[in-house]
This record gives structure tokens, sequence and C-alpha cells, in this order.
């Protein structure tokens, strides 16, 4: 098979297995942490293989460490047969790895072609003109069809098209091995699809893709392989055809996991939140949220569908204090002041709303805190935390573990700062707080992004417990399948206006689909 990729090939001759990746006993220790363990992994060349694992099972360690960020106390990577010391990123990249990061790398303000070019001018691609290099960036993008402006700037793109860059940038390196960590965490559904089609391509030109994710439907539907990691440990290596979604699940997490959500109906009580003529001007002056009336009762969880950036993350904030709008909500018939002055998040509390922000790392922890100063956040008034003059740190840290173990936490550490725990475990942190302060309402946004599965389980239980308490949960998530089967009913945001509500026993992802885009339903 031919290598796909545009200038002289730097990848040694492959094995007699056509292995393009081989890891033979990885291990790697943060301090007490065992984050890998005695590691073997083969990857077959030009196939999509998954990777697969519980929060903390030591996914993103690998892959850092494949990728050149951390040294391994122990093991062996070989390459395309060859053995490979990987000391750093310009190393792994020399050797044909690309890594697509969740957070993307990109520089913002910089054009397509800019970011692209960026710090490859001095490897394989011997500084090339600019003219050169905008040939081989419209080549590549061209072959794996991936229309983008090479002019466009970076900031004005759609986190979908901004992906496509990360890979192309990628690909301009001459990557054959190509890691994507959660790639479809930021992108809608049709944007996903499109992902998809890109990974299937480079596959058949023979490229290797790594798809670390935990959507299950997602390695049932692209990859070839899948691998499962638990507690730092791999686990098995299985074929995807061989294999199902529940199978994949017990594998992960060491026992059979509901993969739907269970609960009884609704038995709503009185409103507990009324929103009319809603409407959020942003600091752009882009106007977010352009009339919205909901009304939300004791004992329901009202489900807001749509693509991100349609009024969401405004709804959320403007309802948990933190931006200004005009128009009128009441709590429990008490009208709230929407002025959006610092104070108002406080507030909000005192009168029963807890939130559950949809970007974990800016808006729900301090990430240089420990986790006992975190689960106090908001709340540190709490006299159980002692008084302003003097906070008692052991209650904090008591509370924090008895939150830690109820919502397993792991590791159950009060001590760790909020940066050292994985995505799902910072999750959990969060919701820990947040949940147990037994709100009336409670604003959820995205709440298992970036969740296990074993995970999800867990938090959409205590999602409906606290709704069979009699509680209100206004459900704010991009993933339609997390509405359908949470939601007690569901309202379509689209471009700051609802374009409908639906019962899910009455509706489907389609109307809903539809809907989202903003193509059919009663506008209310
Ligand atoms: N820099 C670090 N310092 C201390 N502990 C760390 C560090 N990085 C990771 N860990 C720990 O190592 C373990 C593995 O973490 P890792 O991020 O690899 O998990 P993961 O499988 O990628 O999780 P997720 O699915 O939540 O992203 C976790 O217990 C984590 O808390």
């Amino acid at each position: 098979m031919t290598s796909a990729s545009l200038g002289p090939s730097h990848t040694p001759a492959l094995g007699d297995e056509g292995l393009a990746l081989e890891l033979r006993g990885i291990s790697k220790a943060f301090g007490p942490v065992q984050a890998n363990k005695d590691i073997s992994i083969q990857v077959r060349r030009g196939t999509i293989h998954g990777i697969i694992g519980e929060n903390g099972a030591g996914k993103s360690t690998l892959m850092s460490i494949l990728y050149g960020f951390y040294k391994a106390d122990a093991g062996e990577i070989y390459i395309g047969g060859r053995r490979t010391e990987i000391p750093d990123s310009q190393t792994a990249i020399a050797s044909g790895i690309g890594m697509v990061f969740q957070h993307f790398k990109l520089v913002p303000n910089f054009t397509v072609l800019e970011n692209v070019v960026l710090g490859a001018e001095d490897g394989a691609m011997l500084r090339p003109s600019l003219a050169k290099a905008r040939k081989l960036l419209t080549d590549l993008a061209h072959e794996y069809e991936m229309d983008v402006d090479p002019d466009a700037v970076v900031e004005d793109l759609s986190v979908g098209l901004q992906q496509r860059v990360e890979i192309l940038k990628a690909l301009y390196r001459e990557a054959d091995i190509l890691i994507l960590d959660e790639p479809t965490g930021v992108l809608t559904p049709a944007e996903a699809d499109h992902l998809f089609r890109i990974l299937r391509g480079l596959r058949d030109q023979g490229k290797t893709i790594i798809l670390i994710t935990h959507k299950l439907r997602e390695i049932m539907e692209i990859t070839d392989s899948v691998s499962v990691m638990r507690r730092g440990e791999m686990t098995a290596t299985v074929q995807t055809a061989k294999t199902s979604p529940e199978q994949l699940a017990e594998l992960m997490v060491g026992r059979k996991v509901l993969l739907r959500v269970d609960k009884a109906p609704a038995t709503p009580g009185d409103t507990v939140l009324e929103v009319r003529n809603l409407q959020v001007v942003n600091s752009q002056g882009v106007e977010k949220l352009r009339g919205i009336d909901l009304d939300l009762r004791a004992g329901e969880i009202l489900g807001i569908a749509g693509v991100a950036g349609n009024g969401q993350s405004e709804l959320l904030q403007v309802l948990g204090g933190y931006a200004s709008g005009t128009g009128s909500i009441r709590i429990k018939g008490q009208e709230i002041d929407l002025t959006g002055t610092a104070s108002d998040a406080r507030t909000r509390r005192a009168r029963g709303i807890a939130h559950v922000p949809e970007d974990r790392q800016r808006e729900g922890l301090i990430m240089d805190f420990h986790a006992w100063e975190n689960i106090a956040f908001g709340y540190h008034d709490d006299a159980r935390y002692g008084s302003a003059f003097h906070m008692d740190n052991a209650a904090m840290r008591e509370d924090c573990a008895g939150k830690m173990e109820r919502f397993d936490v792991r590791p159950p550490d009060p001590s760790l700062e909020a940066k050292n725990f994985s995505g799902g475990n910072q999750q959990k942190i969060v919701l820990a707080r947040e949940i147990e302060r037994d709100p009336d309402l409670l604003l959820i946004g995205q709440p298992t992004r970036g969740v296990d599965i074993g995970a999800i389980e867990f938090i959409h239980q205590q999602i409906v417990a606290l709704r069979d308490r009699g509680k209100a949960i206004l459900l704010v998530s991009v993933e339609l399948d997390e509405i359908m089967g949470l939601s007690d009913r569901i309202a379509v945001l689209f471009d700051g206006r609802i374009m409908g509500e639906r019962l899910p026993s009455e509706t489907d992802q389609g109307e809903l689909g539809l809907l989202m885009a903003g193509m059919s339903g009663e506008a209310a």
C-alpha cells in the first residue's frame, strides 16, 4: 500500500505484520497513581482503532506518551515495526504521528494557512515558499474532502472547521498515524458525520487512525477494532464486528451497564420557573435570546435541545445570574432581578437554584485549587464550613471526602488539585457540589460531556432521583440521546427562539433534528 502523504516519506518500512504501531509493556505512574500498567497494544496499518475506558482509565496518559508529552517509566514503542524513542512531540511528528486534541491548539487570529505551516517550516518541509505551502494545503484539502479557505482567520471558523484545520495540519506534517481524542464532543451531528467520512477516507488511503471516545455508537459505526482500558490496564482488544455495545460497556466498567435511562413518568407539581419574553444580547451586541417563554414545574425535567451556539449557554447564564437580560423570570412566583450584577449568582443560590455550567473547567472549578476547596466553592458561607473569620478546613475536607465517596470520584482524594483529575471526575466533583445542595431548581449544562458510560448511568440516576424528590431540572445538552432519554418535555432552541416543544414519546430524533436546524415547527 502506498503512503498517501505528499512529499518524501519518512516512515520506515513496515514490519512483516503490517503493524502501524505497537506498544509493549508501557507503564507510567504519577506519584501513587499508576496511570498505565504494563500496556501492550498492536494497531494494524490502514485501520481505525478505538480506545475506550472509564474516566481516569489512562487513555490520555497513554496517548501523551505516544506523542512525547510524558516519558514512560517502562516499555517500548514500535512504529512501522521499528523501535522508536519519543522524547518529545517533535520526534513524534517526525515519526509520523499526528494528534488532534480535544482543545485545539490553533492560533485564533492567524489564518488557516499560517496555522498549518506554523512550526513545520524547518522540518520535513524544508521551508517551502508560502505559495508552495498553499498548494500543498489545497491539494491535501481536496484529496481528503476537507474544504476550508486557506485565508480564513481561524477564530471566524466553526468548531467543526477548526478541527478540520487541525487534521490538515497533521497531514501537512505527513502524519501516518492520526490520534483523535474525543473529536466529536464539540461537533454538531452533521459535523460528526462529515468527520467520519473524512476518517474513512483517510483509512482507505492507508492512514491509521486511533480514536479515543466515550461514545459506543461511534465505536460501533466507524472502528475496525477496539481496545478497552480499565484502571490503567489494557483489558481487551476485540474486532468491532464481533462485539456489541453491551459487551464493550461491561468490559469497560466490569459490570453490566444500563445504556438507557430508567425512569417512571413524571408527576409534575407547582410551577418553579416561569420565563417570559426573555431576551439576551451578548457583549458584542449580538442578540442571543430573542424572546423566550418557558415553564418548568417541580418534579419535571425540561430538556433544551439545540445545536451549540443557538442561545443555550446564554439561557443558562442568565438563569444562573452570570449574565444580564430583559424580560421576566419568576422562581416559585417571585420575580428575580435580571441586571446580572456580581452578587446575582449568590442570590440565585440562596433562592434554591444550583448550576452545573457547561464548561466545567472555566466556570465550574478553579483548576489550581484542591478538590475540597472546589467542593465548597460558591457555598463557602455555609455554617458547616465555619465562619467568614474562621473557615473550618477540616470540615470542608470531610464534607468533600463524603461527596467523593457518594459520587465515586476517583481518586477519592480531597487534597488533589482539580486539574489533576480526569475530565469525567472533574464533572463529578461539580455535580456532587450542586446536586447535594438539594436545590429546588437545577440548571445543568452538558452533564455528561467527556464522561464515561458507567458515570453517565450514575449521573442520569442522580438527575432522575432529584426530579423524583420533587425538584425541577432544566437540562441543556447537545446530545440528542441524552435529551430524549432524560427529559419529560423537550423544547428546541434555534437562533435564540423556541422552535417547538415536544413530549419525548411523541417525537423522534429526525423531527428534533429538523427543528434544531430551524426547518419546521411552530415558532413560539
Ligand atoms: N499530571 C498528572 N498528575 C497526577 N495525576 C495524573 C496526571 N495526569 C493524569 N493523572 C491521573 O492518571 C490517571 C489516568 O488519567 P488519564 O487522563 O490518562 O485518564 P483518561 O482515561 O484519559 O480519562 P478521561 O476519560 O476522563 O479523559 C487518573 O487517575 C488521573 O487522575
